[in-house]
């Protein structure tokens, strides 16, 4: 594992502390970085991979780690943020479906459902401070959470069907529970990017903040929305509401990941993802 966790004393015991401390890799290496506010109790989860967070096995598994080691030490929220100035997430990492190696493939997409049902799913309270642009998967991320802040100019949506793809069921289902029926499906169809406006318009995004450290404010006033309610209740409640999207994803785990290999290997479908590569390099040029 390659994340890095940083834990305030205040809120851990010697023994909490021990569970916390995970060994520190080389700090060139780091994919996730976890601080927690030792007042607070707030998570603070970085995505860190250069240039984009493109969501590869290695990044994903890192979230994923993460993600339960702050449920574990029973955080009371967390906030999924990105170390770049200008990307949130540009989604999945598309080198891994290129020519991919099949064992890996199969690994990939387990690693990607295993995060969604992490982040969904999770007891603690969530949010992202969307700091940059967050297309496809990096889109799925914040939209999991329980409360998104973004920051100006930026671009935020499922744009699958723009790239030829059918996203799955469950990138739907989180859509779905954040917006009304008829603009998830909109923006689902036309795989609509919106801008930070747009998203705050549709209520894909809750707030805007001009700043980073703003965004986290505002995501930890959202926290702090919670301090009267029973921590369980709360939970309990979140649960019930994501329940079926949750099942629905458990029962299909395997039947998805072979919809996924087999989506990906088709002829087509390689070719268009080469083609969407080379545009995104060319670009770069
Ligand atoms: C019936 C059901 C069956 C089931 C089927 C399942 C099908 C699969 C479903 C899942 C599908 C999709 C989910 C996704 O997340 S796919 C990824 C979508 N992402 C994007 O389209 C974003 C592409 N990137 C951008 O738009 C831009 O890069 C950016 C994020 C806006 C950043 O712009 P920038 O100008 O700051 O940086 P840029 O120069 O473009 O990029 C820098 C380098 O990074 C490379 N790169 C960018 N994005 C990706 C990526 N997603 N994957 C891999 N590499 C990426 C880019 O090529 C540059 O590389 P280099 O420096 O030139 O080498």
């Amino acid at each position: 594992m390659q994340s890095a966790l940083i834990v305030g004393k205040k809120i851990c015991s010697s023994l909490l502390l021990r569970n916390w401390v995970r060994p520190l890799s080389a700090a060139s290496d780091k994919l996730t970085n976890v601080e927690v506010n030792d007042k607070t109790g707030f998570a603070k989860l970085t995505m860190n991979r250069p240039p984009v967070n493109g969501l590869n096995l290695d990044l994903l598994r890192d979230l994923h780690q993460s993600i339960q080691d702050i449920e574990k030490n029973k955080c009371r929220g967390l906030i999924l943020t990105s170390a770049s100035n200008t990307i949130f997430s540009a989604g999945l990492d598309i080198m891994e479906m290129y020519k991919p190696d099949q064992e890996r493939l199969k690994q990939f997409w387990t690693a990607l459902q295993d995060v969604w049902l992490a982040l969904y799913g999770s007891a603690v309270p969530t949010a992202a401070a969307i700091n940059g642009h967050s297309p496809a998967g990096g889109c799925l991320l914040a939209a999991s959470c329980e409360y998104r802040v973004m920051l100006p100019k930026y671009t935020i949506g499922l744009n699958e069907t723009q790239l030829g793809i059918v996203a799955p069921k469950w990138f739907m289902s989180t859509f779905r529970n954040v917006l009304p029926r008829r603009i998830a499906e909109q923006a689902l169809t036309q795989g609509k990017m919106f801008t930070s406006d747009e998203a705050l318009k549709i209520g894909l995004v809750d707030e805007l903040a001009a700043t980073k450290e703003e965004a986290l404010l505002k995501c930890e006033k959202f926290f702090a929305s919670f301090a009267k309610t029973d921590p369980i209740a709360r939970y309990l409640t979140k649960k019930q509401l994501r329940h079926n999207d949750i099942k629905e994803l458990l029962d299909e785990k395997v039947q998805d990941v072979e919809n996924f290999v087999l989506f990906v290997n088709q002829p087509s479908v390689q070719k268009g993802l080469g083609l969407y590569l080379e545009s995104l390099k060319k670009k770069a040029k």
